[in-house]
């Protein structure tokens, strides 16, 4: 793939404010005039003398520019009722344009390239922060908008709003197609995906068997393995799956906000776009950009009262926010240290925006509340970091071969070939040029043609199949044709950035946006100063329910439609980029106009260029001038000139084949949707047994270690018995050995006094005493002597005893202690495995969840049959 991006370029901090808050620099810092704001301090120099502030006057971006910075903008919200309940304070203010400032201390202010005031509106914001990056995605240029802010600060009501106030999201998605319109010479193909970081887990928001989903790299960045990619066709479409995926959301309610997101979410719209027909010519490269539209979670303040589930997911969020905060400090340092994108999914998946590969947004949202106002501070701080981060937006390119908008114009370029082929009659049966499914398809088809030719005699016979491989061939170039979107404008379009878009939703658009669904957060206290508050729209629960219902009620409606009939030709992919390939789960189906009431019939006029086999189709300027490709049948049966009329039998004969046909390919796909589910059901089923295998032997090592575990605690008994007995003797020979030393000091001293009483009555001038009394003392003394040593022999005895007890209570404690180590391993063993076990069993739940959910489509299609 050849792919140009931009490149890194962290910038030095060469002015001596760099480092200050109060000198934040603006995207346009070199290319625009900077207005130094007098009296300005921050709270690093707030004692300097008359410190510089530099910001930028001029916004939006101009798009000419190679070098920007991230642009960031500050959003404020107003004062809940509840802030407003509790007396709450303004701690921060918009002063002007692009400053912000606190209201205790004036001369704490920060400059950003806007600062949005509560009253401001999300389409005002989506014009100044938003607008620039959808329209560079639109031209190849890859984009991320991201809302950052504490929680309850307005992050979700900025990215998806509401149906009063829709979000950047809605208005990116709306404003795509917009530029689509206004492109007449080029066509595009979008798709979309959608996934949450949940506890560092990454979910699939479109498909919700796709849990804990690996993040892998290649030569373009990371990306999430398996990630579902539907190909979109019109504004309601996309956000109608955004519906969809955020009933999958993790949500939560924490003491700030009582529908909290508890997880980042990222969608992306992948945009290819090529020169439209004649233009177009093979081997040209195709256009590709995805724009990140992220929601992240709101970090927590150390003042949420949390517990439990909700404690650890802070602590996820938190963890993964401020490895955000570190990666932008590391980017903005200038010293080219390690930056650790890796410590975080968030910082993985955001790798590429970050280093400075396509434009980026950071809306920052602030609550102006006296009791947020340290995080308040925090964010103005990160904000300000992330203010110095460089990019070099550049388009991206890539070849053919990579391209899905280019193998599917190859593929209507060779069935729009074949068809005129046919129709002059200079091929019948032609060789087939491109492989695939849907090739295979007429290959299918035309051996039937082939092997029915043989036998028929009549010319009839001949053009009956003539006209069923026609029809055949041009309901798959209409089915692959609507899949593109191009512009019903025929004249050269404007440039983008001068245009006016139309942002009005229509009310099928608007049904996929909530009903102010986190007003419906607050509690009823709140609710009630809520609905007094805006008087201009009274709210009451019934009415709120019943919108619900509503709305609930067209989403599965829609679902509904979707499953039975693929409505919009739903397009599911599933990259798999590690192999190169994309596979395409749900092959383009035929849906039928009248399967779309719950979307009005939507048409488009293809703009084509070829006559002899253009498919026409409708415009609708209902549709706000913008709206998907969904064929005409009628219609593109009446303009199509490849249906040949040449007596009023053959037409009512071609009519029957054509309705003929057109049950076939039902029927075909049915049956084809059934092998699949089949095949699945029996994969599943075989994992099941796996599982199940697995769990036993799981069960029979648990029961196992459970004996060891037994016999472990048994041997500990055992052994604390031995140690106590060895205590409790040892105690009776420390006694002894006690007792033993008390005598022996006592004979020592006896000793003494005898040798004492002796040595006078030996000495000279006592030799004269008389021979029997000398016998007596002398006898005397020889006993005491031998007693003597004979206590000091028991003596040595008892030491050495006392030694060989100690040498055997060492030993015991030894081996005490080594029971004690092996019965903590086989406890840890032992909850290992009863984790592994729960793991398993919550495996097999799912499985069997998914294999009844995959019974109950199998079912209808047979009773269908
Ligand atoms: N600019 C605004 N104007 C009016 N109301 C707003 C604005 N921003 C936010 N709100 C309201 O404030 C409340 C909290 O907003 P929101 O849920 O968008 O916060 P959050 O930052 O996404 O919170 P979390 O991180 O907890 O999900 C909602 O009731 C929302 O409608």
């Amino acid at each position: 793939m050849a792919s140009t991006q931009g490149i890194l370029k962290p910038r030095k901090s060469t002015s001596k404010y760099a480092n200050s808050p109060s000198s934040s620099t603006t995207s346009s810092s070199k290319h625009f005039p900077e207005a130094s704001v007098d009296n300005l301090s921050s709270p690093a120099s707030s004692s300097r003398s008359k410190p510089q502030y530099f910001y930028s006057e001029s916004l939006p971006l101009g798009s000419e520019r190679s070098k920007e910075n991230v642009t960031v903008t500050v959003r404020f919200r107003p004062l809940s009722p509840r802030e407003i309940r509790r007396g709450e304070e303004i701690a921060w203010y918009a002063d002007g344009e692009t400053i912000l400032r606190n209201e205790e201390t004036p001369s704490i202010a920060y400059a950003y390239d806007r600062v949005f005031g509560p009253t401001t509106t999300t389409r005002h914001v989506y014009d100044i922060a938003a607008q620039h990056v959808v329209s560079g995605a639109m031209e190849g240029v890859n984009g991320t908008i991201f809302a950052y802010g504490v929680t309850s600060s307005g992050k979700t009501h900025t990215m998806h709003g509401d149906q009063r106030s829709p979000g950047i999201i809605p208005l990116a998605i709306k404003d795509a197609f917009s530029y689509i319109q206004e492109t007449p010479d080029r066509e595009f193909l979008l798709r979309v995906s959608y996934l949450e970081i949940y506890n560092e887990v990454v979910n699939d928001l479109l498909n919700p068997a796709g849990q804990n989903l690996r993040i892998r790299e290649d030569n373009q960045g990371a990306f999430v393995e398996g990630i579902k990619e539907e190909v979109v066709l019109s504004p309601a479409h996309a956000l109608s799956l955004i519906a969809a995926g955020e009933e999958h959301r993790h949500v939560g309610s924490t003491n700030f906000n009582l529908l909290s997101s508890r997880s980042h979410t990222i969608f992306t719209l992948t945009i290819e776009s090529s020169p439209c027909g004649d233009n177009n010519t093979e081997g040209e490269s195709v256009n590709f950009s995805q724009l990140n539209l992220i929601d992240l979670a709101g970090s927590e303040s150390s003042k949420a009262e949390t517990t439990g589930v909700s404690r650890k997911e802070g602590s996820y969020i938190n963890k993964s926010l401020l490895t955000l905060g570190t990666v932008i400090s590391k980017l903005t340092d200038g010293r080219g240290s390690h930056i650790p994108y890796r410590d975080s999914k968030l910082t993985r998946l955001l790798q590429s925006s970050l280093s400075g590969h396509g434009r980026v947004s950071l809306i920052c949202t602030v609550t102006p509340s006296s009791s947020n106002s340290e995080e308040t501070h925090n964010t103005l701080k990160f904000a300000h970091r992330a203010k110095h981060i460089e990019i070099q937006a550049a388009q991206n390119k890539i070849v053919d071969e990579k391209s899905l908008i280019k193998k599917y114009q190859n593929e209507i370029r060779s069935l729009k070939e074949e068809l005129e082929q046919l129709k002059t009659g200079v091929v019948t049966f032609p060789q087939l040029k491109h492989p695939g499914p849907i090739a295979d398809d007429i290959l299918i088809l035309k051996q039937k043609l082939k092997d029915g030719e043989v036998k028929h005699e009549s010319k009839l016979d001949q053009e009956e199949e003539e006209e069923e491989a026609k029809a055949i061939l041009l309901s798959r170039i209409q089915r692959l044709t609507k899949l593109i979107l191009v512009s019903t404008k025929s004249s050269h379009p404007s440039k983008f950035s001068h245009l006016r878009r139309g942002y009005s939703f229509g009310e099928e658009e608007l049904a996929y946006l909530p009903q102010r669904r986190r007003d419906l957060s607050l509690d009823e206290e709140n609710m009630e100063l809520y609905v007094s508050l805006d008087t201009s729209e009274e709210i009451n629960n019934d009415v709120l329910k019943e919108d619900k219902k509503v709305k609930k009620t067209g989403l599965l409606k829609w679902l509904k439609l979707r499953k039975r009939d693929g409505s919009y030709g739903a397009l599911t992919i599933t990259s798999d980029r590690s192999s190169g390939a994309k596979s395409i789960s749900s092959p383009v189906s035929t849906p039928k106009t009248s399967n779309h009431n719950h979307h009005p019939p939507i048409q488009q006029s293809r703009h084509s260029h070829s006559h002899s086999q253009s498919v026409d189709f409708l415009f609708d300027p209902k549709q706000d001038n913008q709206q998907q490709i969904i064929e005409d049948d009628n219609s593109s049966q009446h303009d199509t000139p490849v249906v040949s009329i040449s007596s009023p039998s053959i037409t009512r004969l071609n009519h029957e084949i054509k309705l003929k046909n057109e049950q076939i390919s039902l029927l075909e796909a049915q049956v084809a949707n059934n092998q699949l589910l089949q095949q699945q059901l029996n994969q599943k089923v075989l994992e099941i047994e796996q599982l199940q295998q697995k769990v036993t032997q799981l069960t029979e090592s648990k029961t196992e270690l459970e004996s060891r575990n037994k016999k472990l605690a048994d041997d500990s008994k055992y052994a604390k018995g031995l140690a106590s007995a060895a205590a409790v003797e040892l105690t009776a020979l420390s006694d002894e050995v006690a007792k033993l030393m008390n005598q022996n000091e006592r004979l020592m001293a006896e000793l003494a006094a005898a040798a004492t009483a002796t040595t006078p009555k030996n000495s000279p001038g006592n030799r004269k005493t008389t021979g029997p009394a000398k016998n007596g003392r002398r006898e005397n003394v020889n006993t005491r002597t031998k007693e003597q040593v004979e206590m000091k022999r028991e003596l040595a005895l008892s030491r050495e005893r006392e030694m060989s007890y100690g040498t055997l209570l060492s030993q015991k404690d030894e081996r005490e202690a080594e029971l004690r180590r092996r019965l903590e391993e086989s406890k840890q063993r032992e909850a290992y495995l009863e984790n592994e076990l729960a793991n398993m069993w919550v495996m097999v739940a799912k499985l069997k969840r998914l294999q009844g959910a995959e019974t109950e489509p199998s079912e209808s299609s047979k009773d269908l049959d």
